[in-house]
C-alpha cells in the first residue's frame, strides 16, 4: 500500500480561483486588494519565496507592493517601511519576510505592523486573538494544512495529532487551530526536549512534521494509515529541499503531503486569502470571515 497525496499543489490552484471570483467581485466595487512584501538582505531562498507570493498575486488579480532593503539597513529603517504600509490605503494586507537580519528585533518590527493589515496571522494581537476565540486572519501555514486535511476527506475530529517542533510560524500556532471546537483534535506538541518521539508518532493519525530536521520521521515510527505533512524545508548539497519524512513512510501511511507540492502553495495560498478577507472586511462585505 502506498499513501495517497495531500497535494497542495492542485488544492492551492483550487483555492485561487476561487479567491479569483471574490477579488473580481471586491473591483466591481471599487477595492483592488494590494499585497505588500518587505523583504530585508538578499538571501536567495527568501527572494523566491516572496517572488512566488507575487506570482500567485497577478495570477488571482491582487496588486503587489514590493519593498526591499539592504542586508544592512537598521531597525529603524525597517519600522519606517512598517510605517509607511501601514498608511498606506493600497496596501490592504502585508508581511515581513522572515528571518530578519541578525541583530534586528523582529518582534519589535512585528508589533508594529498593523494588525488589521497583517496578512501572516503573525501580529501578536491576532495570536491573542485566536488564543481568545475571536476572529483574526489566521497563520497562513497551521491554516493551509487544515485545509489541505479537510478538502482530501481526512478526519481532523477526535483525532490523535502530533506537531514536531515549536517554531513561531507552525509549530507553536498549529496546536491553537487543531483543538478550536471546529477541528476538534487531541495535540501532542513534541520538539528537541521529548524524550521518547517515537513512542508519541506511533499513537499519532495525525502528523505534522515542522522540526526542520532532514528525515526525523521514519517508515518504523508511523501508525499504518496515518496522514502525514511534511513541513520541513532543509536542502542538501545541491540545494534540493530535503523534508522532515524519510521517503519510506510513503509505504506505510494512509495520506502524505510532498514536499515540494504539499504544504508550501497552501501556505501561500492562504496568505492570498488572508489579503482578500481583510480588503472585504474593510469594503464592509458581508461574511468576510
Ligand atoms: N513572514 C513570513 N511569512 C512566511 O510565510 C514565510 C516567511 N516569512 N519566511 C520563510 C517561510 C517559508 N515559506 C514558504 C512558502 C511557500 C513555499 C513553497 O511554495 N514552496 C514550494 C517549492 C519552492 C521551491 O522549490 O523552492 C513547494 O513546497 O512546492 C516555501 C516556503 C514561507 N515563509
Amino acid at each position: 500500500m502506498t499513501a495517497q497525496i495531500l497535494d497542495g499543489k492542485a488544492t492551492a490552484a483550487a483555492i485561487k480561483s476561487e479567491l479569483s471570483a471574490r477579488v473580481a467581485a471586491l473591483k466591481e466595487r471599487g477595492v483592488t486588494p494590494g499585497l505588500g512584501t518587505i523583504l530585508v538582505g538578499e538571501d536567495p531562498g527568501s527572494q523566491k519565496y516572496v517572488a512566488g507570493k507575487h506570482r500567485d498575486c497577478a495570477e488571482v488579480g491582487i496588486a503587489s507592493i514590493q519593498r526591499e532593503l539592504p542586508a544592512t539597513a537598521t531597525q529603524e529603517e525597517i519600522e519606517a517601511v512598517v510605517r509607511e504600509l501601514n498608511e498606506d490605503p493600497s496596501c490592504t494586507g502585508y508581511i515581513v519576510q522572515l528571518p530578519l537580519p541578525r541583530g534586528i528585533d523582529e518582534n519589535r518590527v512585528l508589533g508594529l505592523m498593523d494588525p488589521a493589515k497583517d496578512a501572516d496571522g503573525l501580529h501578536p494581537t491576532n495570536l491573542g486573538r485566536l488564543v481568545l476565540n475571536e476572529p483574526a486572519p489566521l497563520p497562513c501555514t497551521p491554516n493551509g494544512i487544515i485545509t489541505l486535511l479537510r478538502r482530501h476527506g481526512v478526519e481532523i475530529n477526535g483525532a490523535e495529532v502530533v506537531v514536531v517542533g515549536r517554531g513561531v510560524t507552525i509549530g507553536r500556532p498549529m496546536p491553537l487551530l487543531l483543538t478550536r471546537r471546529s477541528e476538534n483534535a487531541t495535540v501532542t506538541q513534541c520538539h528537541t526536549g521529548t524524550r521518547d518521539l517515537a513512542a508519541h508518532l506511533r499513537r499519532a493519525d495525525i502528523v505534522v512534521a515542522a522540526a526542520g530536521v532532514p528525515h526525523l520521521i521514519k517508515p518504523e515510527d508511523v501508525k499504518p494509515g496515518a496522514a502525514v505533512l511534511d513541513v520541513g524545508v532543509s536542502r542538501d548539497e545541491n540545494g534540493k529541499i530535503v523534508g522532515d519524512v524519510h521517503p519510506g513512510v510513503r509505504e506505510v501511511a494512509g495520506w502524505i503531503s510532498p514536499n515540494p507540492g504539499g504544504v508550501g502553495p497552501m501556505t501561500r495560498a492562504l496568505l492570498l486569502a488572508n489579503v482578500v478577507e481583510a480588503a472585504e472586511r474593510a469594503a464592509g462585505v458581508a461574511d468576510a470571515g
